[in-house]
């Protein structure tokens, strides 16, 4: 598993190779477009557009993520208007009633992504319904924690709206591929080829 700290440069922003990100820091990384180690919302949006989301849905979740993440991944600093998220802090912005597969420095936990599974993946073994995963978040959900019930449920939703197959539902290998962040390239270039194909 690839995990540990970013090695730094020359005390700038810049994460040295992408192999030594952790999942969390790769989860985000897809939307930084310029690889300067920030996410700005612009980029967020250009992000969102890539993997084919619309101009609605990209507005909001750039505003919605850089707003509601930047400050907590720029600790000690002044607020920025721009809200760009440094990934290297991303591990900060984590909220409550997760999964608790991203641990607290960010890094993977095998066995609470068999856990979601071995715990709620009762009509495949290897997939989840829409059901499902409200039944996770159900589970998940910690005692008046508001905001963590909707970013839980703003993740998942989009995560299986956006790729849930023909069947309805979302694939183990999806769910692995979102946590390190494969899955938005996949995405990408699928897209493309559609386009070149159209
Ligand atoms: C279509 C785009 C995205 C989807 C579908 C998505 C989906 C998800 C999912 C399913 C999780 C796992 C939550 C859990 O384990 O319970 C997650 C975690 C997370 N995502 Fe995303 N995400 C997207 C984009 C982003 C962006 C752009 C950022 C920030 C720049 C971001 C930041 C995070 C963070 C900080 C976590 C950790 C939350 C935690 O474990 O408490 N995500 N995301
Ligand atoms: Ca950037």
């Amino acid at each position: 598993m690839a995990s540990g700290s970013p090695v730094q440069h020359g005390g700038d922003d810049k994460l040295s190779t992408t192999t030594d990100q952790n999942f969390l820091q790769k989860h985000v990384s897809f939307f930084d477009r310029n690889h300067d180690g920030i996410v700005y919302p612009w980029e967020t949006f250009k992000g969102f557009r890539a993997i084919g989301c619309g101009y609605v849905l990209s507005t909001f979740a750039a505003l919605f993520i850089n707003i509601g993440l930047s400050r907590k991944t720029r600790r000690g600093k002044f607020p920025s208007l721009l809200f760009p998220i440094e990934i290297k802090n991303i591990h900060f912005a984590k909220h409550g009633s997760d999964s608790g597969v991203y641990d607290t420095e960010g890094r993977f936990v095998s066995s609470k992504f068999e856990e979601i599974f071995l715990k709620h993946a009762h009509t495949h073994p290897n997939a989840l319904t829409s059901d499902e995963v409200m039944a996770m978040l159900k589970a998940n959900r910690e005692p008046k924690d508001f905001l963590g019930w909707l970013a839980g449920f703003t993740e998942w939703k989009i995560l299986y709206v956006l790729c849930k197959d023909k069947n309805g539902l979302l694939q183990r290998e999806t769910i692995k591929a979102v946590y390190d962040g494969s899955l938005f390239e996949r995405m990408e270039k699928e897209k493309e080829s559609a386009k070149k194909n159209a």
